[in-house]
């Protein structure tokens, strides 16, 4: 598989880096004008790295584009004279629909958005999928890929703005949470670094548990609160300061700001 990662930035790096660990492509091309921030990763030897991104698209099948929404649009109108029937565009850029990006390549192409986070690096991204009618018949090869490297759920464009919320912008609304829970550790006496491991494997913990098991958050929550203990006092405490409240505020926050991007 001949994958081209146009903008090599940090998801564009990211995605890299999961494709590189998962063997998933036999060559590579990462594009970008700073090319010097990303000399590492020459050391892969199937990697090349350009910053010509016509150069990258007329080399590879699967084309994933990873700039800046305002840098988007230019960078289609420039390469979309290579696009052949073979190439599978893939979008990556918040708040860039479908029908804007047909608006410059034409329906006749397979075109798909893929809405992953950063920890695709490490195989465990969980990154939402959506394609155009052509790109629908492409869902199931991008599927491969990015089941490769973490966890993927194809879903209608209209929860593509949803998406970008909860899995993208949510890696970090999560670390902002363990952030909090080692800074706790850390007044109960815990060095940092053990805080942070503390931190750290108590939300993994927690997360595969509701993937292994299927259970509810609640139902969980049910068999560590003993009646008076300890757990139910700190987290009504939680909950009197807003806990879930502005977990659900931000998120919207968030939502609408996408709104605004998509007109900008
Ligand atoms: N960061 C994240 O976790 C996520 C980001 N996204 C979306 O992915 C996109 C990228 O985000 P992010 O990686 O954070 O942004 P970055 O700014 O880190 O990366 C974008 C990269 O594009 C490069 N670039 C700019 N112009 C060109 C060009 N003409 N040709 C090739 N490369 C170019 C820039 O490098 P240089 O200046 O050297 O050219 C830069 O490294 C955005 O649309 C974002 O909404 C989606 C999900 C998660
Ligand atoms: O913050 C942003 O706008 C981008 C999209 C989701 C993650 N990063």
């Amino acid at each position: 598989m001949k994958i081209a990662i146009i903008g090599a930035g940090n998801l564009g790096v990211s995605i890299a880096r999961g494709i590189l660990h998962s063997g998933g492509a036999t060559s590579m091309y990462l594009t970008r004008r700073n090319l010097s921030a990303i000399r590492e990763l020459e050391a892969y030897g199937n990697v090349t790295l350009t910053s010509d991104n016509r150069e990258a698209v007329a080399a590879a099948d699967i084309l994933i584009f990873a700039v800046q929404p305002g840098h988007f649009g230019p960078i289609l109108e420039s390469i979309k004279d290579l696009l052949h029937e073979n190439h599978v565009v893939i979008s990556t850029i918040t708040g860039f629909g479908i029908e804007r990006i047909e608006s410059i390549l034409g329906a006749d192409r397979h075109i798909i958005r893929a809405m992953p986070n950063t920890a695709i690096s490490v195989g465990r991204s969980m990154t939402c999928l959506c394609a155009n009618e052509k790109g629908g018949k492409r869902l199931e090869l991008a599927s491969a890929i990015f089941n490769r490297m973490g966890h993927t759920m194809v879903i209608p464009e209209n929860r593509m703005q949803a998406a970008t919320v909860i899995c993208a912008s949510g890696i970090a609304f999560w670390m902002r949470l363990i952030r909090a829970t080692t800074q706790g550790a850390i007044q109960l006496g815990f060095d940092a670094r053990e805080a942070q491991e503390l931190a750290m494997h108590t939300c993994h913990g927690a997360a595969e548990l509701l993937i292994e098991s299927g259970s509810h958050p609640e139902e969980e929550i049910d068999r560590v609160t003993t009646p008076m203990g300890c757990t139910i006092e700190g987290l009504n405490e939680m909950e009197h300061q807003g806990l879930s409240s502005s977990l659900i505020r931000g998120v919207v926050a968030s939502f609408d700001k996408i709104s605004q991007i998509r007109k900008g």
